[in-house]
């Protein structure tokens, strides 16, 4: 079954900004991860995934109903956790996620939240507004999974947590997966997030989508990281046609940074008829992969695989 259904959905801000016909299909079962840079379109993305804004232009679906209109139901089978939670300053911790389970029809104790409070050592006797930022992400976590939702929408969750609770939450959420089968979606700018999580990822640039992957494919791709270093001081990237073979080359502090496809040998050349100072080759990591997609100079909308 396919939980998250978006076919060229659009949101066109009046600056022109926004996302541009974005196909996404997520499984139902999927930890799903969205990554981009900043203002690549990943929270209009998420607005329009929970109705909160409509899109110009596209369809959606959504655990399997055609969005448009007002969906009440649906709200109960989706979980969410904005990037900044507004709470009640004012109540306890337990206060609020008892209010949160009234709001739902359900009992606090019988809700995969009460399972989750101790073992993210969240203290719900005091109130909201003594807690650090990282309470806060811990209760919003929490309020997030008070219904048991089909589906939750993380919207950058572990900003504010530190090392320890992050892996404390992948764990939490690694076992809703497991245990309740709940379809995950979250946007987030931490490529090891992605890396620890997911089982496919999509990377949105620009309001497009670029990219939508297994974490295998993208570890797969074939492919070299050179970077090389030059007697002759400057930018050589025309000069000694470096962006001919990568037209998204860079160049920093002297170092020229560039990627070339399986095959080393029109680069070997090349380089052999330079003063080379310095020079590393080797296969990029992941994390570099990721950025590669970042910077890679756009192409044309959609051309990439996309399931
Ligand atoms: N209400 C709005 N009106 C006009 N432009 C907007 C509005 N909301 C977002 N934008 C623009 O749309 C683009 C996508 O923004 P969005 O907030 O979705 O990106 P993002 O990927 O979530 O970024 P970040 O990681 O910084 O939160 C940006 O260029 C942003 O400036």
């Amino acid at each position: 079954m396919i939980v998250i259904e978006a076919k060229k959905l659009t949101k066109r801000y009046g600056n022109g900004k926004g996302v541009q016909e974005l196909n996404l299909a997520v499984n139902k079962g999927e930890i799903f991860g969205f990554i981009g840079p900043n203002g690549a379109g990943k929270s209009t993305t998420i607005r329009m995934l929970l109705q909160l804004i409509a899109p110009t232009a596209g369809e959606l679906s959504i655990l399997g109903t055609r969005i448009g209109g007002d969906h009440p139901e649906l709200r109960a089978r989706i979980g969410y956790l904005p990037s900044e939670i507004r709470l009640f300053p004012d109540m306890t911790g337990k206060q609020a996620l008892e209010f949160a389970a009234a709001v739902h029809g359900i009992e606090l104790a019988n809700s995969p939240a009460a399972r989750y409070v101790e073992r993210l050592q969240l203290d719900t006797k005091q109130k909201i507004k003594s807690y650090s930022l990282g309470n806060r992400k811990k209760l919003g976590i929490l309020l997030s999974i008070v219904h048991n939702p089909d589906l939750l929408i993380l919207d950058e969750p572990t900003s504010g947590l530190d090392p320890l609770m992050q892996q404390e939450f992948y764990d939490m959420l690694r076992e809703l997966n497991e245990r309740h089968g709940t379809t995950i979606f979250f946007s987030t700018h931490v490529l090891t997030e992605v890396e620890k999580l997911c089982d496919r990822v999509a990377i949105i640039r620009e309001g497009r989508l670029i990219r939508v992957s297994t974490l295998e494919e993208i570890a797969a791709d074939g492919g070299h990281r050179i970077e090389a270093m030059f007697r002759e001081p400057g930018d050589k990237r025309d000069e000694y046609g470096i962006r001919a073979i990568d037209p998204g080359a860079i160049y920093e502090n002297g170092h020229h940074i560039f990627h070339v496809g399986s095959s080393l040998n029109d680069v070997l050349k090349l380089l052999s008829e330079k003063q080379v100072h310095e020079l590393n080759i080797r296969k990029p990591t992941l994390e570099e992969r990721f950025m590669d997609e970042y910077r890679k100079p756009q192409q044309q909308p959609q051309d990439r695989s996309v399931n």
